[in-house]
């Protein structure tokens, strides 16, 4: 049986950063072991891939756009967890729920998996958040890779503190809060071998009711995780505007993607950024940031 090597260390950082990165994880040859068990599953059952896609909701309508050159392993496929068999016990091995819950008092009961496989050639992951705490209850994203590659490098933006570029290395995991860490992928030249891990817990994250944003608004009440997010938004429309054009090909849906954007920073641009800009100037050392 597979063990985590997660040290106590990273899991302060993890709760006041909102992510950590922890290399020697599972050990270089056990590393080997499932990367040969996910090549061998990709020449014997080439079929098993299934496209990786962006999710858009649009009109209360969802439609997939896919992102060329990336394929996925999905372990609800009773096949695939006969074919990836040490990954499928590890994506349920309870020992990673129990490091998170004592660390970070979280109550994660829920494990889901998925194997990425990226092909190379420029594909990319747009800006993203892993979901809408609205809608379930995943609090932790954990990626683990196994191989390193040239790009592909996973950013992410954990406002207010800086972005990160975190390569991919074998051995690597990288632990982040799935409702509020946003990040992509960067176009990878060589093939990117990983699987990831989302930790969903008991009960739905408890955000307090969004604060209302007039000039009485306190500093803490303006860093709810919602605002953080949305004012990130505007902070990296840029990156995120080029994110999408670099993962997605030209077509009507990624056009859908753009303008919703674009909509969505308009308003922030008149509703969130003035609060933030007013109080740039305030230290934030003390705040406590909910991630989870
Ligand atoms: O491959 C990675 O490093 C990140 C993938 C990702 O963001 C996702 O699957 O949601
Ligand atoms: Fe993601």
């Amino acid at each position: 049986m597979l063990n985590w090597n997660i040290p106590k260390s990273v899991l302060s950082q993890l709760r006041i950063k909102g992510y950590a990165v922890v290399d020697g994880v599972l050990g270089p040859s056990n590393v080997e072991y499932l990367r040969n068990e996910m090549l061998n599953a990709l020449q014997t059952s080439p079929n098993l891939l299934s496209q990786n896609n962006t999710i858009l909701i649009n009109k209360n309508e969802k439609i997939l756009v896919p992102k060329p050159n990336i394929g996925e392993f999905d372990f609800t496929n009773t096949l695939v967890k006969q074919q990836l068999k040490s990954m499928d016990q590890l994506g349920s091995n309870q020992q990673i729920m129990k490091i998170l819950n004592q660390g970070l008092g979280l109550d994660i009961n829920k494990l889901q998996i998925k194997a990425q496989v990226n092909f190379g050639q420029g594909a990319c992951f747009p800006i993203h958040l892993d979901t809408d705490y609205k809608q379930d209850n995943r609090k932790i994203t954990a990626i683990m890779y196994l191989n390193d590659t040239e790009g592909g490098e996973l950013v992410l933006y954990p406002f207010p503190f800086d972005k990160v570029k975190i390569e991919p290395k074998a051995d690597r995991l990288v632990l982040f809060s799935s409702a509020f860490c946003l990040h992509r992928v960067l176009p990878t030249k060589t093939p990117r071998l990983c699987f990831t891990i989302w930790c969903a817990g008991k009960e739905p994250i408890k955000v307090p009711a969004l604060p209302e944003l007039d000039d009485n608004i306190t500093l803490s009440d303006l860093y709810h995780p919602t605002y953080r997010s949305l004012y990130a938004k505007s902070l990296y429309v840029d990156e995120w505007l080029n994110s999408i054009i670099q993962s997605h090909k030209d077509t009507p849906s990624r056009k859908v993607l753009i303008d919703n954007l674009l909509a969505d920073v308009e308003i922030i641009e008149k509703k969130i950024v003035p609060v933030f800009k007013k109080y740039q100037s305030e230290p934030i050392n003390n705040l406590e940031l909910q991630w989870f």
